[in-house]
């Protein structure tokens, strides 16, 4: 896809495994200038359907458009969506610098606001800590010429100022882009989100009106 779009939907997605549904019929949009979150317990089915968005889950039916315009692999397009799942993705025998390349990303960028990751730029991805790896990461798909991100668990093994530093950079970046935000950090998912969608167990998903009153009837939080 050449043209850009700021509207990405996916609906019907149905995915079970052996016979246990996961998805039923979900339902998702991102905008480009909105961030999206999503919550819900463990389980339930959001990696899944992040996968699914991508092209990269076996599901049953689905269908994901861009701009109305049928999508068949997402992942096929990185111009277009980029996605951090929960686990490391960048191959451990790269060096930061060369990840940034592979992602189309100039290193130069984040040299101000990430002196640390930047210092890094000569070491190879799989010398770095759990920290520095999930930092890394996160900055590649969050930095890359691309309408939508999919971001799954971002905040896991950063530390306070780093997850600050993520969130100011999220809130940056959606100005441009369209942003699916997934993590039980939910204070602050709810406090970046424009709109929130809580994915039931038995997956549906519930656009959710009084996000910290419907999170407690739902019992995800106290
Ligand atoms: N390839 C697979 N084969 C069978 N079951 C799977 C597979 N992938 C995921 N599951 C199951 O699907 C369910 C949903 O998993 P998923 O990882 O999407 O949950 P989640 O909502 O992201 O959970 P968490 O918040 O704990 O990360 C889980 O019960 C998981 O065990």
């Amino acid at each position: 896809m050449n043209q850009s779009a700021t509207l990405l939907e996916a609906d019907g997605i149905w995915l079970q495994f052996g016979g246990r549904k996961i998805l039923q019929s979900v339902y998702v949009n991102l905008q480009v200038g909105r961030i999206t979150g999503l919550l819900g317990r463990n389980g339930c089915g959001k990696s899944c359907l992040l996968r699914s968005i991508m092209g990269l889950m076996p599901t049953e039916t689905q269908s994901v458009r861009a701009n109305g315009r049928y999508v068949a692999k997402a992942y096929q397009q990185p111009g277009l969506i980029r996605y951090l799942p929960q686990h490391p993705f960048v191959p451990s025998t790269l060096t930061v610098q060369a990840a940034f390349g592979w992602y189309g990303v100039d290193i130069n960028e984040i040299a101000d606001e990430y002196p640390t990751t930047y210092g890094f730029r000569h070491q190879k991805i799989g010398r770095l800590s759990g920290g520095e790896k999930r930092l890394t990461e996160i900055l590649l798909v969050l930095k890359s010429a691309t309408d939508f991100v999919l971001l799954d668990e971002p905040f896991s093994h950063l530390m306070p100022l780093q997850i600050e530093q993520v969130l100011q950079t999220i809130r940056q970046e959606s100005t441009r882009k369209g942003i699916l935000l997934s993590d039980h950090l939910y204070r602050h998912v709810l406090d970046l989100s424009d709109s929130i969608y809580y994915l039931t167990v038995g997956g549906r998903t519930i656009l959710l009106n009084a996000p910290e009153q419907d999170l407690k009837d739902m019992g995800y939080i106290f």
